[in-house]
């Protein structure tokens, strides 16, 4: 199946979550008792209230979500998707938490945790579900001689995140190795996406404007052999581990880099002397300026009050201003931008 239309974005607002609305139904929550700890829903475990959104971020922050559900396959992510439809409950879709931000007051709807891990390949095609460590398939297919994704070793995500962000370092991004990406649309129906009718841009992907997009499901990547993949995916590595700080709680870059300015994010918040500089338990990593750090018990408000903070610093020193690479999930609505100051 293909979509026959091409998506093309538009001015992207990447701070902004696309937290999905169900938008067929309107009809209230058929749980009467909101201190009810689970649910059963066509065979689907739904956990009320519990799960801490900062077990489930690289940043380690974040509080509890109204209702926590975890996906194994695409049956079980489209009934997921169709319980947040009947009971119009706002829904986001989450792989590794490794780009998000998420508040302290938790999320006042569905947090659906993507483990759609399967793996099929043939001759250099590599059809992954959404939920697959990109990590681990960056360092697979290198080992296995194929080019295309070494840059993905290290890398905390998950497939579909990957391809949602249109993930990139060392001169190589995830759209170039993409052959088609399998979808759920929020009516319920799947398409196949032929890479040629999507536009990825410098971690931008057609996904982050798409209305109707509920999930990515699957992604099939085209890959060439390459004798030297796995010597570069090594070096990758090894310039990931000197130059980032790997052991931290971090959510990588924070900022994109201003690609009209022509000097990186981090050498920017660095020349305005904003290594190692702080708010709260939030600071920004002395080893690299793009990544701030949760040195214990940063709350959502501290991180974002460093974001703010680093922002108007950078604007009145350089005149530049920067873009959010992660993503803040409001805890109750769509708009995030009251929260920003
Ligand atoms: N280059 C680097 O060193 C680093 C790169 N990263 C990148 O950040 C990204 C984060 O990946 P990951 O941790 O898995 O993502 P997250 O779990 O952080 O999810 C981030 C957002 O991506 C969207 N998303 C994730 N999975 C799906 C899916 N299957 N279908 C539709 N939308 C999805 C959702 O957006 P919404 O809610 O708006 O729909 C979600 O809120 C990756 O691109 C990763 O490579 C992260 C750290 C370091
Ligand atoms: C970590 C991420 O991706 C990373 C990716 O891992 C690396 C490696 O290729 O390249 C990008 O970082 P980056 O642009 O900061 O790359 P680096 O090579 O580390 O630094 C760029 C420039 O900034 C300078 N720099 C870097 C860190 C620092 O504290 N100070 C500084 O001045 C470096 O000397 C270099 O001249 C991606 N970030 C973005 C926003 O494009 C992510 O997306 O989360």
């Amino acid at each position: 199946m293909s979509i026959p239309f091409c998506y093309k974005p538009s001015g992207l607002l990447l701070h902004s979550p696309r937290t999905r609305s169900p938008l067929l139904c309107n009809h209230s929550s058929s749980f009467s008792k909101q201190e009810q700890a689970h649910n059963n829903w066509t065979g689907l475990k739904f956990i009320r209230g519990k799960k801490l959104l900062k077990d489930l971020s690289t940043w380690g922050i974040g509080g509890p979500c109204n209702y926590f559900i975890q996906v194994l396959d695409q049956t079980q992510l489209v009934s997921a998707i169709r319980f947040c439809h009947e009971h119009s409950i706002r829904f986001v879709i989450i792989g590794k938490g490794s780009n998000c931000l998420f508040d302290d007051f938790g999320f006042d709807g569905c947090v659906i945790l993507n483990r759609i891990e399967f793996l099929e390949e043939e001759r250099g095609l590599y059809r992954v579900g959404s939920g697959f460590r990109f990590n681990r398939l960056g360092v697979h297919c290198s080992n296995e001689g194929f080019t295309g994704l070494e840059f993905a070793g290290g890398i905390p995500g998950t497939v579909g995140g990957a391809t949602y962000m249109n993930a990139g370092a060392n001169g190589q991004e995830t759209a170039d190795a993409i052959h088609c990406v399998d979808i759920i649309t929020m009516d319920g129906r799947l398409h196949r996406l032929s890479r040629t009718d999507l536009n990825f841009g410098y971690r931008s992907s057609p996904f982050q404007d798409m209305q109707e997009l509920a999930a990515i499901t699957a992604v099939t990547f085209k890959l060439q052999h390459s004798g030297s993949a796995k010597r570069r995916q090594h070096e990758y590595m090894e310039r990931r581990r000197t130059s980032q700080p790997v052991g931290e709680q971090s959510a990588g870059s924070v900022f994109r880099n201003p690609l009209d300015v022509g000097v990186a994010a981090a050498e920017l918040i660095e020349k305005a002397g904003l290594k190692g500089f702080r708010v709260g338990g939030a600071m920004v990593s002395k080893m690299h300026a793009n990544f701030f750090i949760n040195c214990g018990g940063s709350t959502s408000q501290d991180m974002l009050d460093l974001l703010a903070l680093v922002k108007e610093k950078v604007d009145q020193k350089f005149a530049v201003q920067l873009k959010e690479e992660i993503l803040y999930v409001h805890p109750h609505r769509n708009d995030v931008k009251s929260k920003q100051r």
